[in-house]
């Protein structure tokens, strides 16, 4: 199995929703046939939420036995719990709440009127992922990690030329100053995201071109955050035609 990144191509995005929706199936099977449980850490972002959307409309969905997985997030907006803004409400209207999912198996970054003090929402979030990682590790193995990327090439809350895409000490990082509202923001930081088995960017519209085809030739990872997403065993570049204007020709999977 080579770890190279991969690009795969979609005619637009919605049958780009609907190939990562399907692999996002089956490799959850097998990785359930494998473990006996998986990690799944989801990304916000319009790509994000629309494969979530395609996997409720899966008739396949009904197939996984979903007590067995756990919910993580990449990063979260820290509004309240019933802002439209939050990557946690937004993922539960598109998927997890049409799921049998135990709610203990659901870990969402503390809202901003449950903890109001962003540090301490920050400490609470890496102590929840202390509390399930393996014996002398600090956060769980996801075996999948979902990211959507930002014209800026920003990942999860990692923004180009911030110190949270620096940051290699902490699990959790504080962001004050987003560039993209809202402005608060909690994200995983990039060893984090990194240490998954697989990283499966999804990412659609012209408007994301220019910050793919930065990353793929080479672009330094805190000018352009996505430079720097790399999983274990799987990187994979889930995209529609618009995005990949400029994406090497060789880089491209030939499936497409
Ligand atoms: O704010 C965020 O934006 C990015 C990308 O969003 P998109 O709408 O441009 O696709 C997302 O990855 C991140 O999780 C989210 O908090």
């Amino acid at each position: 199995m080579t770890n190279e990144r991969r690009v795969l191509v979609h005619p637009d995005k919605e049958a780009l929703a609907a190939s990562v929706a399907a692999r996002f199936l089956t490799k959850t099977i097998d990785i359930l046939d494998d473990l006996g449980a998986a990690n799944i850490a989801l990304t916000g972002g319009t790509m994000g939420i629309a494969v979530l959307e395609a996997v409720n409309g899966s008739p396949a969905r009904d197939t996984i036995d979903w007590s067995k997985v756990h919910f993580w997030w990449g990063d979260e907006r820290f509004v309240e719990k019933s802002s439209e803004e939050r990557n946690e409400r937004q993922a539960r209207e598109a998927l997890l709440d049409h799921l049998p999912v135990p709610p203990e198996n659901i870990h969402p970054f503390p809202a901003s009127d449950e903890i109001p003090d962003i540090e301490e929402a920050a400490s609470v979030y890496a102590a929840e992922l202390q509390a399930f990682a393996p014996e002398g590790q600090a956060f769980p193995k996801f075996d999948i990690t979902f990211l959507g990327v930002g014209p800026d090439g920003h990942i999860a809350s990692l923004f180009p030329d911030r110190a949270g895409i620096r940051e290699t000490e902490a699990t959790v990082i504080v962001e004050r100053e987003s560039p993209k509202p809202p402005p608060q923001r909690l994200s995983l930081t990039r060893p984090v995201l990194n240490a998954s088995d697989r990283i499966w960017l999804v990412l659609s519209g012209s408007d994301k071109a220019s910050a793919l085809g930065l990353a793929l030739a080479g672009a330094s990872y805190t000018e352009v955050p996505v430079a720097g997403a790399k999983g274990r065993k799987r990187t994979v570049f889930f995209v529609d035609k618009d995005a990949a204007v400029d994406v090497p020709e060789n880089l491209i999977a030939p499936s497409y």
